[in-house]
């Protein structure tokens, strides 16, 4: 049992997702209110996959469920189980865009068609539906005579077509160049916004989650690990992952006062004042390097060595070995003079005022 009460998702998506595999076990617990936009990251087999073919029905669970509108479909415990043709989900997947022999019209049709409508009335729908995501006049083509762009746009409309209560959608703008990326993640998020039912989205770019998502969902190894609004999750990563996605560097030590002690010879003197356990994040852009010691004063400098040296942007990014393994951004210039090659020591140095700390135990 894993007591939460049957009724708690009126309008919306309660799920608790536990799938056991012979090497991988997912336990995430997941709501997804009517008319949000909840984004699940997460790395590489992380287990999002997973979760969005529980939520689709085409992965049985194992124990937990996915209830939906107040609706069960699936409760291995109840042995309550509805097939995934009979929920209401709508799919953007992959691997599973669009029917190739079908034109696009038929492909949105298809949906309102098998829910009961006549034919007529759903090629009308569908139409609407083409013209809505700006392809009335590509409704007669196959999916292989459109565009990676305009085939998602189908996708899209089809699987909105059928008022689902949930839209699940994998990696939507994966596969698509950048520019056409910029445009229909401007159009997704159009339309997602008008969407009344729930919508989960799965993507790798934390782009994405933050334009396209109201709440973000972090996984990894099965688990959530932290969850929250963008605003939250971007300033306050939890795992090496998540300070990864937002561009953060992240350590963790005891905190007393605006001291976070990280190691036993290296203390930062962070913006915030917390008792405990705590984080300490800080962007690569305020990390200082210096060829010798700072002279002004001690606070929040130590000695490193530079791990390698990349590309960011017009700045160059700088690798770190040493008691805080760290990532800076200088400029072409600072690099030039202060010669960093690998293995080069330098002295690092972060301002107080750029660190910020945070309590390890959630409140
Ligand atoms: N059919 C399967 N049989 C057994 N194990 C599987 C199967 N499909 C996936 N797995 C395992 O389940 C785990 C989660 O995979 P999943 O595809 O859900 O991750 P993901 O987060 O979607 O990853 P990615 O970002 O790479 O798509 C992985 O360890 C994977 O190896």
């Amino acid at each position: 049992m894993d007591g939460w009460p049957v009724t708690a998702a009126v309008g919306g998506l309660d799920a608790h997702l536990v799938v056991e595999r012979a090497t991988f076990r997912l336990d995430v617990r997941l709501r997804v209110a009517a008319g949000e936009v909840v984004a699940l990251l997460g790395p590489n087999g992380a287990g999002k996959t997973t979760a969005l073919r529980a939520l689709a029905g085409l992965q049985p669970l194992t124990a937990g469920h996915v209830t939906l509108d107040g609706r069960d479909l699936d409760r291995p415990a109840a042995r309550s189980w509805t097939p995934p043709e009979r929920r209401r989900v709508g799919v953007v997947f992959q691997d599973y865009l669009l029917f190739p022999h079908l034109s696009a019209v038929e492909n949105v049709a298809f949906g309102p068609r098998r829910q009961g409508l006549d034919r007529r009335a759903a090629r009308t729908l569908a139409r609407e539906w083409l013209t809505r995501v700006g392809l009335a006049e590509h409704a007669v083509r196959r999916p292989r005579q459109l565009s990676g762009g305009q085939a998602q746009r189908v996708a899209l409309a089809r699987a909105l077509a059928v008022r689902p209560a949930l839209v699940l959608l994998d990696e939507p703008l994966a596969a698509l160049d950048a520019r056409t990326r910029l445009d229909t993640r401007t159009e997704l998020h159009r339309h997602l916004a008008a969407h009344p039912g729930a919508a989960l989205l799965v993507t790798h770019d934390p782009l994405d989650a933050l334009v396209l998502a109201d709440r973000l969902v972090v996984v990894e190894a099965g688990r959530v690990v932290q969850e929250g609004d963008a605003a939250t999750v971007t300033a306050r990563p939890r795992t090496d992952y998540v300070a990864r996605l937002v561009g953060l560097n992240l350590d963790r030590g005891d905190a007393a006062g605006h001291r976070v002690r990280l190691r036993d010879d290296l203390t930062l003197e962070a913006a915030d004042r917390v008792r405990g356990e705590a984080f300490v994040a800080f962007p690569p852009s305020a990390v200082a390097l210096h060829p010798r010691r700072p002279p002004d004063g001690p606070a929040n400098t130590w000695a490193a060595s530079v791990a390698g040296v990349e590309r960011h942007g017009d700045n160059l990014r700088v690798r770190l070995d040493g008691p805080l393994p760290v990532a800076a951004d200088v400029t072409p210039a600072t690099a030039a003079r202060l010669r960093l090659v690998p293995g080069q020591p330098v002295w690092a140095a972060v301002a107080p005022a750029q660190v910020r700390a945070y309590p390890v135990a959630e409140v």
